[in-house]
């Protein structure tokens, strides 16, 4: 499979802040890619550098083949940029809206309303098609938005944060969009503060800090390179936790709760092999499994939320 964006040691500056610091990763076509990063990181920067708005201070990037500097122009000409509906004219209606996409993107006045009508079908807002986008939910918007990217036909889509304020229906449809996009062969660039946005929907993710790349893999990738994988066990009394406990070597006892923390370093079988090494006559009541998630990943990875203090 070949790649829709590589990019090489980037590395941006603002007079004192560094907002990139070299970052180097390789995004799949026909795949999301997933930038995770907190507040400040530089996800912003990242993309605009991508979508040739911006030139790095130095390294290098080739989209869809094409190298950021030496050729923008065919860049610009194979992505879309959605977010924040900042390509939204609420004096137009939504149609208007698509119209006008088709006339920046030179397609014929056919082509333009035959795609728009086809789009506005697709995402539900034929309805809507008349009305202006300030009478919109925020949902309807989004889509609006991406409908919008879409009539250039893209073969590289930058989602900046696609469902944030959205209710968790609108957050459902929108991933099936995203889901709809790649099974096309669209690859899309997703920044998000949704951690588990990012679970659901990219093969793989990069977590982003100080404008460094901290961690980048798939999501079980990531989430295996974070402790805390553990197992709970409940007994019926003091006696059969305490040996339980004897039994389980690194594991920590809460006398109160009558439970047993086990920690789990491997994958298969681990939950077995704790339960095998308990003796028979010990009653366990209940067992629960913890395994980390991207919360955990994220927390684990970048510096400013390890700032925070946050215990988990
Ligand atoms: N035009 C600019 N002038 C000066 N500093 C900037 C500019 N743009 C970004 N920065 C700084 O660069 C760093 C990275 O910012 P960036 O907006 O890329 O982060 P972000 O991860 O997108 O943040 P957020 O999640 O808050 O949108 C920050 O310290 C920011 O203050």
């Amino acid at each position: 499979m070949t790649d829709a964006i590589v990019a090489t040691g980037l590395r941006k500056t603002f007079g004192k802040t560094v907002a990139l610091d070299g970052v180097s990763f390789a995004a799949p076509r026909g795949t999301v890619f997933a930038l995770l990063g907190p507040n400040g990181s530089g996800k912003t920067t990242l993309v605009q550098l991508l979508s040739t708005l911006r030139l790095p201070d130095s390294g290098s990037a080739r989209v869809l083949g094409h190298d950021l500097r030496a050729a923008p122009a065919e860049v610009r000409a194979g992505i879309g940029v959605t977010g924040q509906f900042a390509a939204v004219d609420s004096m137009l209606t939504g149609e208007e809206n698509l119209l006008l996409m088709a006339k920046l993107g030179h397609l014929s006045r056919t082509e333009g309303r035959a795609r728009a009508r086809r789009l506005l079908q697709r995402f539900d807002l034929a309805d809507a098609a008349a009305r202006p986008p300030s009478a919109y939910s925020g949902g309807m918007r989004r889509r609006l938005d991406i409908a919008m990217t879409l009539m250039g036909d893209p073969a590289l889509i930058f989602l900046d944060e696609p469902t944030t304020g959205l209710d968790p229906r609108s957050r459902q449809t929108m991933w099936q969009i995203v889901r709809e996009l790649v099974a096309e062969g669209v690859t899309v660039f997703l920044t998000t503060q949704y951690l588990q946005e990012a679970d659901e929907l990219a093969e793989r993710v990069a977590v982003l800090d100080h404008g460094r790349i901290v961690a980048a893999g798939t999501p079980a990738e990531l989430k295996q390179r974070v402790p805390g994988a553990h197992l709970t066990l409940r007994f019926a009394t003091p006696a059969d936790l305490r040996t339980a406990a004897l039994a389980l070597a690194g594991s920590t006892s809460d006398e109160d709760a009558l439970t047993l923390r086990v920690p789990m370093t491997d994958g298969g079988g681990a939950i077995k092999r704790v339960l095998d090494r308990i003796p028979d006559r010990v009653d366990v009541e209940d067992v629960t499994v913890h395994t980390p998630d991207l919360d955990d990943v994220f927390f684990a990875f970048t510096t400013t939320a390890a700032d925070l203090g946050r215990t988990r």
